[in-house]
C-alpha cells in the first residue's frame, strides 16, 4: 500500500511552547488511524499539520508523496477543499443554513450548481438515517443528528482523507458509537484514509492502528502486539 500521508521530523512551536518536537508518522491509503495521548501532547497540532492547516517550523508533510508544507496558503486551501474532509467536536454546522445546505456546502464551494449540489446532499440523508431532516437548522437537530450531518458534509465531496478531531467528544456513548460505526463503514466502502484524534479507547478501537503522541513525538504500536 502507498503512503497517503507522511509527517517526517515535524517540529512546531506556538511562541515559546513546543507542540511538536520531531513527530514522524506514515499512514497508508485506506488506513484508519487513531491518534491518542495525554492532553496537550500535540495530537490536534499534528492533525492540523497533516491536513495542511498549520505549517511546521521544521520537517516535512507529504500527501501522496508530494510535499505540502512548501505550498502557498492558497494551494493548501485548494488541497483541503478538493481532497480532504473534516469533522470536529462542536460548532461545525453553519446555523443559518438548513441541514441539506450544510451538506451541500463543499460542493457549492467547489463550483457545483445549487440544484445538483442539494440533490447530491439529500442522498446522504437516507444513508445516514436522517430521513426527513433536510430542512432542519442545526439548532433543531440532536447532537448525534448534527454530527451525522457534519459527517455527510465531510464525505459528500468524496475526499481521499477524512480528518476527525474528537468527533464523538460531545456525544453520549451510544450515539458516539453509532457515529463511529458510520464513519468507519463509509470510509471502508470508499477506501478513504481516516486520521482520528480521540481520548477514548472505545472510539480508538474502531481504527486499524493506534498511535500515541507524547511530548510532541509519535510512538506507534500495534494493538495486537500490545495485547500479546
Ligand atoms: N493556538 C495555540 N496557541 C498557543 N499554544 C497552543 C495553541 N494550540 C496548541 N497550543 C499548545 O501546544 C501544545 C499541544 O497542543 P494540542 O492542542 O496539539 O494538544 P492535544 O494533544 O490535541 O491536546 P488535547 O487532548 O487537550 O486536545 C499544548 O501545550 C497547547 O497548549
Amino acid at each position: 500500500m502507498s503512503a497517503a500521508l507522511r509527517a517526517s521530523g515535524v517540529e512546531l512551536s506556538f511562541g515559546a511552547t513546543p507542540a511538536l518536537r520531531g513527530a514522524d508518522l506514515t499512514i497508508a491509503t485506506g488506513e484508519i488511524v487513531a491518534v491518542m495521548g495525554p492532553s496537550g501532547s500535540g495530537k490536534s497540532t499534528l492533525l492540523h499539520c497533516l491536513a495542511g492547516i498549520l505549517v511546521p517550523d521544521a520537517g516535512q508533510i507529504l500527501v501522496d508523496g508530494q510535499r505540502i508544507d512548501t505550498l502557498s496558503e492558497t494551494r493548501r486551501s485548494e488541497l483541503r477543499r478538493d481532497r480532504f474532509g473534516f469533522v470536529f467536536q462542536f460548532g461545525q454546522l453553519v446555523p443559518e443554513l438548513t441541514a441539506a445546505e450544510n451538506v451541500a456546502l463543499p460542493l457549492l464551494l467547489g463550483g457545483v450548481r445549487r440544484k445538483p449540489a442539494l440533490q447530491q446532499a439529500r442522498e446522504w440523508f437516507d444513508r445516514l438515517g436522517l430521513e426527513g431532516l433536510h430542512g432542519r437548522r442545526s439548532g433543531e437537530l440532536s447532537g448525534g443528528q448534527a454530527q451525522r450531518v457534519a459527517l455527510a458534509r465531510a464525505l459528500v465531496g468524496g475526499p481521499q482523507v477524512l480528518f476527525a478531531d474528537e468527533p464523538t467528544g460531545a456525544l453520549d456513548s451510544i450515539t458516539g458509537e453509532q457515529v463511529m460505526e458510520l464513519l468507519v463503514s463509509l470510509a471502508r466502502d470508499r477506501g478513504t484514509t481516516v486520521v482520528l484524534v480521540t481520548h477514548e479507547a472505545r472510539v480508538a478501537a474502531y481504527a486499524d492502528r493506534e498511535v500515541i503522541v507524547r511530548d510532541g513525538r509519535v510512538t506507534s504500536f500495534d494493538t495486537q502486539e500490545a495485547a500479546a
